[in-house]
């Protein structure tokens, strides 16, 4: 489906009118391309004046996709809608939406087998997982964003050419740092002084940097990712929720995940920064017990008349030295342990002085090491991330493409759904409309047993008000719209005819005034064709005057016989019709109601059984729970039956 090339022929299929309209939205051939490869139908729904209906008419053209016309009727194509927004309920994401509206149905068998299968598949393995959770994060899960370099205008990357200038600058590096050209500029160490921290893209590495401040050296030949790592790592931090979210997800389905590996590498780069010593407060806090120990250790010391003459030559005698060389050693190697540099910020002298240039020396070299710490630990991190790259992005893309199984999956699971078979007939055990289907164990829903064949290929259904008629049609007309859409149906067992096309009228649909004329236009046509159709109708009759709406009717059921099409007729006036024809009559039967004045139903018709209406049973609910007023009037009206 995907990658089908669109042309303007396919376009120009659904209309010059509406092709140019979309082409302009969408700003050209190109981006609709980039549209239909992401079968992104909810695009097309959003142009102004295109409903979502017409989006995926034009989208299935443009995919090339054969277009099947199914559904016959408004309430076939309100039901088929009811189920599509079901299923979306457990979309999470656009890609599965999008994919979930051009679910349609068709009569390819092969189709059909392979999609329940997928479906029944994805059931299965969404039984076995953890689907709150899951769902909170699927959620909208979206692709990898690619974040906007940011740029610093405290570093510079300085190379020696203009050639590596503009090398780097193609590389996109320009961004990050501004690039200044050492060849190009007289007042190189100057301008250099500006920056805290300068990257010296090397190809020679001619340059000298004596006396400069913070350097670090890359040689040109890297990877632009080695020079510049935050061009990976900033990748990899923008994206980071996601990241983790669909570490989660891989996790909780069994998958194998590359993903465990970012966190700590992020984490790693956030704790460079923290491992500084302060130099001068350690030099400083070190001294002040210094003069002390100086102080104590010089009282011991006896001193020769020569030594008490070097003394006064400002030479400190060896006694003095050695004084001096333990005390200050001593802090020396503490220093040594907590920096890394070995240096002596010390004067001998007493009190103890501390050479305040030795300080700075050391404080611009720990500066520069840092630096260049820090560049190291994000070039590694640059590189075991750009390692993982591709394969993190491919993890982000399977889990969003995963949540189009999800979808079905939990749909076909919440719902209990189950693999239709196919033949010649319509036999559904356990069958449930879906609106009830999520209350299975409710103790007043009832599944519903129904057949028909090719000897009885068409019913007409009988009996109680408000025990259930419509809503066996409905789920007739459900079941076979979903078994032809590939999907696994509400009934314990399911045998399916599939058929060309379906019809189903329902009065509160096609009862509006004038309605007569324009449903025989609509109706009478379907028996002058051979295409096999499944018809359900909803109590017509009140379509005209009883008689005639009897005339129009059986003349309809004997059509329907003789032809490969099945229907199910509702009605009130089944005796009425067979005086005119001969067909089965199947009838749901009120007993009674319960103590609560529940109908008390078998919602399963029996075959061959004409039921009675039994009006006289919601005449006596009514009436048992109306005020005074009503009940005079509901006690009259039921004198009468
Ligand atoms: N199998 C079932 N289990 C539980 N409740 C059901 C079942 N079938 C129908 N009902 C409920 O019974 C009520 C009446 O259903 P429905 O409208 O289908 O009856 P009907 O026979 O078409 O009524 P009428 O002849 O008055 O139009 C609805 O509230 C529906 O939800």
């Amino acid at each position: 489906m995907q990658g089908e090339k669109v042309t303007l022929q396919n376009i120009k299929g659904i209309g010059d009118k509406i092709s140019e309209k979309i082409l302009n939205s969408v700003g050209g051939e190109e981006n609709l391309q980039k549209i239909v490869e992401n079968v992104d139908v909810e695009k097309i729904a959003n142009i102004d004046g295109i409903s979502q209906r017409k989006a995926i008419e034009i989208m299935n053209q443009l995919l090339n996709n054969p277009t099947y016309e199914f559904i016959k009727s408004d309430r076939a194509m309100e039901i088929y809608e009811d189920i599509i927004n079901k299923i979306l309920a457990y979309s999470n994401t656009s890609y599965s939406k999008n994919r979930i509206l051009l679910l349609s149905p068709s009569k390819d068998m092969e189709r059909i087998q392979k999609q329940i299968k997928f479906v029944m598949d994805a059931k299965k393995q969404v039984s076995q997982l953890p689907i709150i959770k899951l769902r909170g994060l699927m959620k909208n899960l979206k692709e990898v964003e690619k974040p906007k370099a940011e740029y610093d205008a405290s570093k510079v990357i300085l190379v020696e050419t203009e050639e590596d200038n503009s090398y780097l600058t193609d590389l996109g590096l320009n961004q990050y740092y501004p690039i200044i050209t050492a060849s190009d500029s007289p007042l190189l160490q100057e301008e250099l002084m500006n920056y805290d921290l300068i990257f010296y893209v090397y190809s020679q590495g001619i340059l000298d940097f004596e006396g400069m401040p913070n350097l670090v050296m890359i040689n040109i030949e890297e990877n632009d990712y080695e020079i510049v790592p935050e061009k990976i790592i900033n990748f990899f931090t923008h994206n980071q929720n996601l990241f983790n979210r669909v570490y989660e997800i891989q996790k909780i389905r069994g998958q194998e995940t590359i993903l465990g590996e970012i966190i700590p590498i992020i984490d790693e780069l956030n704790v460079i920064d923290k491992r500084e010593v302060d130099i001068e407060e350690l030099v400083n806090s070190l001294k002040k017990d210094m003069d002390e120990e100086l102080e104590n250790a010089i009282q011991n010391v006896d001193l020769e008349g020569d030594e008490i003459l070097n003394l006064l030559n400002k030479n400190l005698p060896p006694k003095i030295n050695k004084i001096f060389d333990e005390i200050i050693n001593e802090r020396k190697k503490i220093i040594r342990e907590k920096t890394g540099f070995d240096f002596d910020p010390y004067l001998r002298k007493y009190p103890i002085e501390i050479d305040d240039s030795e300080i700075q020396r050391i404080q611009l070299e720990q500066s520069s090491k840092k630096e260049n710490d820090i560049f190291d630990v994000k070039k590694s991190a640059a590189v075991e991330l750009n390692s993982i790259k591709e394969q993190a992005i491919k993890e982000v893309e399977d889990a969003i493409k995963f949540d189009y199984e999800f979808s079905l999956g939990s749909f076909a699971y919440e719902y209990d759904l189950n693999a239709p078979e196919f033949g010649d007939e319509i036999n559904l055990k356990e069958a449930l409309h879906l609106e009830l289907a999520l209350r299975k164990d409710d103790e007043n829903t009832q599944t519903i047993d129904y057949k028909l064949t090719n000897d009885e290929n068409i019913a007409l259904l009988t009996g109680a008000n408000s025990g259930g008629k419509t809503t066996l049609l409905e789920t007739l007309t459900q079941i076979s719209i979903m078994a032809q859409m590939g999907l696994p149906v509400s009934a314990g067992e399911a045998k399916i005819k599939l058929f060309d096309e379906i019809y189903h009228f329902s009065k509160k649909r096609s009862l509006d005034a004038g309605a007569f004329e324009s449903f025989l236009n609509v109706f009478i046509p379907i028996v002058t064709t051979d295409s096999e159709k499944l018809v359900l109708l909803d109590e017509l009759e009140g379509i005209t005057e009883l008689e005639a709406a009897v005339k129009i009717i059986s003349t309809f059921i004997d059509m329907i016989k003789e032809s490969n099409s099945y229907g199910i007729i509702v009605t009130h006036m089944a005796r009425e019709l067979m005086n005119y024809t001969d067909i089965r009559v199947d009838g749901i039967e009120a007993k009674g109601l319960d103590e609560n004045y529940n109908l008390i139903v078998d919602r399963t018709p029996k075959m061959n059984f004409l039921a009675k209406s039994t009006p006289e049973l919601i005449l006596k609910r009514i009436y048992e729970k109306s005020d005074d007023n009503l009940k005079q009037v509901y006690a009259r009206i039921l004198e009468k039956f």
